[in-house]
């Protein structure tokens, strides 16, 4: 009997089955003329008992669509001798998403993001569907191929139209199509129950299909489970039309016994906390029976669009030591990233301290980075999490890993093959735990060089900061010498000049003392608080930055941890040799009976297996635990210490740049009384020269009341005054003419000698007014551009140099 077959430009093998269904086969097959390899679905007998038009409807649906997330159709030719129409189509060499799920490596779901690219193909290829009005009437997981391009990348793809038709919006169909476990429960009712209801169903019954296959992807397992399986009809009716709002799976695991409704989806699968809280409701939408609350298409796009369109991040969640993942819309900030590891984790957003690649999350995004343009993580290079008010780090609570079955010294074939791939199945979940393991012993190292290298450049600034403050101390405190020096002067001088007992001199002593003495006692008080910061900063710079202490403690309590990133390969390794096992034992199950020699290698190929297990089960307990044990208790001591030193560093660069502020504004603040004091200065120098003045007066009348008397004896007192005056001044031998001369001559002086020490003053609190200002731009400048602090300090030095030889 010949296996090979043909059409005219194909040819394939029948021992080449690709897979089988209700209506055919398909098999893989070759182009005649230029080698290509196809996928060829021929038809049974019973599909060609159909009406023509149903059989016809398969052929014109492929030719209608065309979309990268649908199986290509090449060609629909005749096979040769008459056995009816064939379809040609590009070959899915990934098979189909059943095929996956019946992989031991896939028991508990596909992982995370091969999940969300059958999300985003499966309803790409639905869109075009609906852009065309076609429903498909028997969506699952065996209808959706993985197609593997030639550059690997992966594309799942819809197939098997046979049930597919053309219609319209709001059209209904009564035809009854479709797998049992994806139907829709009013389908369900007359398909399955055969209950004569007279309802018809719209296009809305595929989404109710992918909904059950989303969930099914994503755990491993149906989400509608009546005890016995299909056998159990009416408590599958009963689980998916009872179920509430929300629910989104229904278990009943004993016979007749109660359902257990879930409204989550279960731990064991793959899926991140991150996404579930997205897909969740995704779920309920489409697994809803009402119709009034049932999911349209429309709502489905749009919700997918939304979820693909999210940025995904890879937090490292240091306390817990645990991988998590967030979701962020475009329209999500920092804020809201915030708060959704605050969902996670419990960690109040002000105590959250992120770090990336080495800094502070904050250097990579502002506070109003669009989520989406977050930038892009991985497990390895994550985002890292700690908690500022909690030093404590402990194993987060961790998924279980499952128990291997046993496997029993009898040779069952067909017990041997299932027990095979449940154990099988635990293998890969050992090894994925194994993975977990080595990924978190190398985050954590990174994450303490991250936190390690973030305290260091923290303390440098702080240096920086209090050099800088420092130096602009220095510069006030000669500010307020020079204006208590010239202020001393200012008062000796007045004193010579003025009457002491003058009321307003008196007065304004008071409150010139006032004014230097407040400026004079704050400055003190700045220059303490200085005195107490900076020995603090020196202390810290010195033992965490020049002599590394964290660091080097962090490699001396790990030095004696075992490396244990290997054991993610062998964990691969072992788990491979358990797939082959399983391999050979699901063959031994397909022939049914076994010869003696057959049945040897059986048994050996059980023993195998016990061996490989054990050696899985210490890899994960003996080897790699162990050492995550250890790490997780040298991790919490030099916590303590770490986040101790990043806590005293975060309170000294507040205090200090408190500080820094406050001596910027004092310096401005002396400029300020330093001009209320000019012109209290004025005031006074004014007063004193009326004083002056007065004097001259008085001492003038007193002289001249003399010359009369001395002239006219003791005659008319109301002599010609004027004219004796104009004498009396023209008169350089008179000697009160000659002491008027000498007191406006010293008066002269003294104010002169007065505003040159003014002038003096003023010209050097320019200077430093100056140089105030030269500090604030090498403060700008070092904060604007990744300053170098030597150079930095150099400018201060050379600025402070001139300052000196001012
Ligand atoms: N293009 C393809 N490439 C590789 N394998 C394919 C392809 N198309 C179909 N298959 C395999 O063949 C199986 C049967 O194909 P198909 O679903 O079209 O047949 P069917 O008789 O309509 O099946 P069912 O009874 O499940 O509806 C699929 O489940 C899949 O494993």
């Amino acid at each position: 009997m010949s296996f090979l077959r043909g059409s005219a430009n194909y040819v394939w093998c029948t021992t080449s089955v690709l897979g089988k269904g209700a209506t055919g086969a398909v098999f893989q097959g070759v182009n005649k003329h230029n080698g290509e390899t196809v996928a060829v679905k021929t038809f049974n007998q019973l599909s060609h008992m159909r009406p023509q038009e149903v059989q016809m409807r398969e052929f014109e649906v492929l030719q209608k669509v065309k979309h990268e997330n649908i199986v290509k159709l090449l060609a629909i030719e005749e096979e040769q001798e008459g056995r009816g129409k064939v379809i040609v189509m590009e070959l899915c060499t990934g098979g189909s998403l059943f095929n996956l799920l019946d992989d031991p490596e896939n028991n508990f779901g596909l992982d995370e993001d091969e999940w969300v690219l059958v999300l985003s193909h499966l309803s790409a290829g639905m869109n075009h569907l609906r852009d065309n009005n076609l429903v498909h009437r028997d969506l699952k997981p065996g209808n959706i191929m993985k197609f593997i391009k030639d550059d690997g990348t992966i594309v799942y793809k819809l197939t098997d139209f046979g049930a597919a038709r053309e219609l319209q919006d709001d059209q209904q169909f009564v035809s009854l199509y479709g797998t049992e476990e994806y139907l829709h429960p009013d389908m369900y009712e007359r398909a399955v129950l055969r209950k004569p209801v007279g309802k018809t169903f719209g296009a809305t019954v595929d989404l109710w299909s992918i909904g059950v296959t989303l969930y099914h992807v994503a755990t491993g397992n149906l989400p509608f489970r009546p005890f016995g399986g299909r056998r159990n009809k009416e408590t599958m009716y009963h689980i998916t039309t009872k179920k509430a709002s929300g629910v989104i799976s229904g278990v009943q695991t004993s016979d007749n016994g109660p359902i257990q409704w879930n409204k989550e989806l279960p731990s064991t699968c793959l899926l991140s906390a991150g996404i579930k809280k997205h897909i969740t409701p995704l779920l309920a939408g489409l697994l809803e029976v009402n119709p009034e609350k049932m999911w349209t298409f429309d709502q489905f796009f749009s919700e997918v669009t939304r979820i693909l369109n999210k940025k995904k991040l890879h937090i490292f969640y240091m306390n817990k030591l645990s991988e998590l993942r967030v979701y962020l819309d475009k329209e999500e900030r920092l804020e809201n990233f915030q708060h959704l590891l605050l969902e996670q984790t419990g960690v109040d957003p002000a105590k959250q301290l992120l770090l990336f690649q080495s800094n502070f999350l904050t250097h990579s995004v502002e506070p109003v980075t669009p989520g989406t343009s977050y930038p892009d993580t991985s497990q390895n290079e994550p985002i890292v999490l700690f908690s500022k008010e909690n030093n404590n780090i402990t194993l987060g609570i961790e998924k279980e890993v499952p128990s291997f079955p046993a496997l029993p010294n009898l040779v069952s074939v067909e017990n041997d093959a299932t027990l095979a791939k449940s154990a099988c199945a635990v293998g890969y979940a050992y090894r994925r735990k194994i993975e977990a393991y080595s990924r978190c012993s190398e985050v954590i190292d990174k994450a303490v060089k991250m936190l390690v290298e973030v305290i260091s450049t923290q303390l440098e600034k702080l240096l920086e900061i209090s050099e800088k403050c420092k130096a602009l101390t220095k510069i006030t405190e000669s500010q307020m010498s020079f204006f208590n020096a010239s202020h001393l002067s200012h008062l000796r001088i007045i004193e010579v000049f003025s009457r002491n007992e003058h009321e307003s001199i008196e007065d304004w002593k008071k409150r010139v003392d006032e004014l230097v003495r407040d400026d004079l006692v704050r400055f003190q008080g700045y220059r303490k608080q200085l005195h107490d910061l900076f020995p603090a900063i020196e202390q810290l710079n010195k033992r965490y930055v020049l002599e590394h202490h964290l660091i080097r403690e962090w490699k001396e309590v790990t030095r004696e941890i075992n490396n244990i990133s290997p054991c993610a390969i062998k964990g691969k390794t072992y788990v491979g040799k358990l797939k082959e096992s399983w391999q050979h034992l699901l063959r031994d199950r397909a022939s049914r009976t076994l010869t003696y020699n057959d049945e040897q290698f059986h048994i050996l190929e059980k023993i195998k297996m016990q061996e490989t297990i054990r050696i899985l089960a210490d890899l994960l307990q003996k080897e790699c635990q162990p050492v995550v044990n250890q790490l997780t208790e040298v991790l919490a001591d030099w916590f303590k210490m770490a986040q101790t030193t990043f806590l005293q560093t975060e309170i000294l660069h507040k205090d200090i740049t408190k500080y820094e502020d406050e001596i910027e504004t004092f310096s401005v603040a002396v400029k300020t009384s330093q001009d209320r004091y000019e012109s209290l200065l004025d005031e006074v120098l004014t007063n004193v020269k009326e004083e002056q003045n007065a004097d001259f007066e008085l001492e003038k009348q007193k002289m001249l009341l003399l010359q009369h008397i001395t002239a006219n004896g003791n005659k008319n007192p109301n002599h010609d005054t004027e004219n004796h005056t104009t004498n009396h001044t023209n008169n350089s031998n008179d000697p009160g003419k000659s002491k008027l001369n000498e007191n406006k001559v010293q008066i002269r002086r003294a104010l002169r000698s007065i505003l040159t020490t003014q002038d003096e003053v003023w010209g050097i609190m320019n200077e430093n007014s100056r140089l105030i200002e030269q500090f604030g731009q090498l403060a700008v400048a070092s904060s604007s551009m990744d300053h170098n602090s030597s150079q930095i300090l150099a400018e201060i030095d050379d600025t402070l140099e001139n300052y000196g030889s001012h």
